[in-house]
């Protein structure tokens, strides 16, 4: 029979490893968010972003965060971007003067990211951060930019 992970060709980070950094990016982020009087909203790209986005925000225990969805399609079938994202599900919340931190599990060419933070950015967020459980930057077609005093956090590295 064969086995559950005959696709998997090497284990990059174990399970202890990427419990330590997820400690460590939530560490950050309390760090950089608390003591703020405007609200907080961890907002995760689905479908690929909900375990990160779980594991974080029980990383965030004084930190009193609201939580949202959203969902960007642009790969149809394939696995390269094609370069025009379609929000498919909007977030439900009000993110008008809140810092909004954009959850995702992967950043490859970038569009997918620009395209979600201009969108959160005219919903009125007053600040937009992206946290990500993997990078990419090798492959990065499309500079993003954060709003306001927003931060990047990323778990990993990949070429
Ligand atoms: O930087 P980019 O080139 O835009 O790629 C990154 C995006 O691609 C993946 O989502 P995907 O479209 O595969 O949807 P899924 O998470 O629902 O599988 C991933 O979750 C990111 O959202």
């Amino acid at each position: 029979m064969a086995s559950l992970h005959d696709d998997i060709e090497r284990v990059l980070w174990t399970e202890e490893e990427i419990s330590a950094r997820v400690s460590e990016i939530g560490t950050a982020v309390t760090a950089d968010l608390e003591g703020s009087s405007a609200g907080v909203v961890f907002v995760g790209v689905a479908t690929g972003a909900f375990l990160f986005l779980a594991d974080l925000v029980r990383r965030v225990g004084r930190l009193p965060v609201e939580v949202d969805f959203v969902r960007a399609e642009s790969y149809g079938s394939g696995t390269e971007s094609n370069g025009a994202p379609r929000i498919t599900c909007d977030v439900k919340v009000d993110l008008r003067g809140k810092h909004v931190l954009l959850v995702e599990d992967i950043v490859d060419s970038g569009n997918t990211l620009s395209c979600l933070i201009s969108h959160l950015e005219a919903k009125g967020a007053s600040s937009v951060s992206v946290c990500t459980f993997l990078d990419k930057p090798a492959r990065r077609k499309v500079h993003f930019k954060l709003v306001g005093d927003g931060k990047f956090y990323r778990g990993f590295e990949i070429l």
